[in-house]
């Protein structure tokens, strides 16, 4: 039976359709409206404000209710004066419930005056994400960095000049993530991958044989060997700065001159190792990476540092944490994933404290703060094998 008899014979086939999704629309929003405002209310959103009759509770306008037949309910709000994508974000985990979903992606619109809230029947990155990891062939061939929570894979390419910061808590997933990372660009005759590693996993044995080990500083039997490797890289450096012909300010990587990654695996442990032995040379290698840091970007130096957290006092100072443009965070505590990522990233804070392995947040300047899963790479030996070859 039709459900508009009595308006059928005067509509034309498509006012029909038309007129029939807007009275489901409406439909949608009667029944959304009491759901959605007691959600707002429970959740923060709402404001008392004074009229004739005495005191009333507004919360943010529904505007529309979108149920596509593929993908999750999507409802659309007006914010009220003043208030921010950023702070329905920040209650999200309150209203997801009230909501009948287990998580909500909050996306503001372009007006700055609307969002879109959509109801995700389940964590969007729950599952591991195991894409084809393919060797770059070069520095502007994008790395694979994870899969965002909206489902666009992140991506980076060594050629933009921007160094990379690494945090997580053991076992969060940062060495799977490296495993990953540094597989991709073993290959491309373009890059060298450089830098001191004390566990000695990531970089030294995976990588013996190859044209990058005589690069690496491994272990912790010669803390000697990290500073003065950092010290050659530094030299290198300085020697492209003053090669550099006139008329150019940067080097364009290529095979005899290429991008060197220097990766700092443990980075806070190789400094407290270090002055466990000796003051100076905790400073010989401080010195030389904020030098790489600072510096490095225009003769084709990056830098990826790798640390639990990016405390000051633990990484050398706030100085190096600042050169580091593309961050990255696994499971961290609220304050360290704010100190990386700005405060934008607070209300990811306590959902971010306790995330699975492999769940990251992840800005760089210009591009907007996301959750992502970092790929399956695999377990150590695929790694090995990966960078060292057939030895493997
Ligand atoms: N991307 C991922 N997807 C699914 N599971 C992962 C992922 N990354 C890591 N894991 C799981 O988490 C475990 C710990 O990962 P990983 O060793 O990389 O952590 P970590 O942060 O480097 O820890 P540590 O600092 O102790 O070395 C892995 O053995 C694996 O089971």
């Amino acid at each position: 039976m039709s459900l508009f008899p009595a308006r059928r014979r005067w509509l034309s086939g498509p006012q029909r359709g038309a007129y029939r999704r807007e009275v489901h629309a409406q439909a949608d929003r009667q029944r959304w409206r009491p759901v959605w405002h007691a959600a707002a209310e429970g959740s923060g959103l709402s404001r008392d404000v004074a009229v004739a009759a005495g005191i009333t509770t507004i919360v943010p306008e529904l505007v529309s209710v979108g149920r596509p037949t593929v993908g999750p309910t999507a409802l659309v709000v007006r914010l009220l004066p003043g208030q921010l994508a950023a702070d329905v974000r920040a209650v999200a985990d309150r209203l997801a419930p009230a909501l009948g979903a287990v998580q909500l992606r909050v996306t503001g619109l372009s007006d700055g005056v609307h969002v879109r809230i959509e109801l995700l029947d389940r964590d969007p990155l729950a599952e591991a994400f195991r894409p084809m990891l393919p060797a770059v062939a070069t520095i502007t061939d994008p790395l694979i960095l994870g899969l965002a929570d909206d489902g666009v894979v992140v991506s980076h390419a060594l050629a933009d000049a921007t160094h990379l910061a690494v945090q997580g808590m053991n076992g969060s997933g940062k060495s799977r993530f490296c495993y990953g990372l540094l597989s991709q660009c073993a290959h491309a005759p373009d890059v060298l991958v450089a830098g001191s590693d004390i566990t000695g996993l990531l970089l030294g044995g995976p990588w013996a044989g190859t044209r990058h080990r005589e690069h690496q500083a491994a272990g912790t039997g010669d803390l000697e060997q990290h500073a003065a490797s950092l010290e050659r890289l530094v030299e290198l450096m300085d020697q492209r700065l003053a090669d550099m012909p006139r008329g150019v300010d940067k080097i364009a990587p290529s095979s005899d001159v290429p991008l060197v990654l220097v990766v700092a695996e443990e980075w806070p442990g190789l400094l407290r190792a270090a002055q466990a032995r000796d003051r100076k040379l905790a400073d010989r290698i401080t010195s030389a990476m904020l030098r790489l840091a600072s510096e490095g970007r225009k003769a084709a130096f990056r830098v990826l540092v790798l640390a639990q957290r990016f405390e000051a006092a633990a990484v050398g100072g706030g100085y190096l944490r600042e050169q580091l443009g593309l961050t990255i965070s696994f499971r961290v505590p609220t304050e360290s994933l704010v100190m990386l990522h700005g405060d934008d990233a607070r209300e990811l804070g306590a959902a971010h404290r306790t995330a699975e392995p492999g769940i990251a947040v992840v800005s760089a300047p210009g591009r907007p703060l996301a959750r992502m899963r970092a790929p399956w790479f695999g377990e150590y030996r695929d790694y090995c094998a990966a960078v060292g070859g057939d030895d493997w």
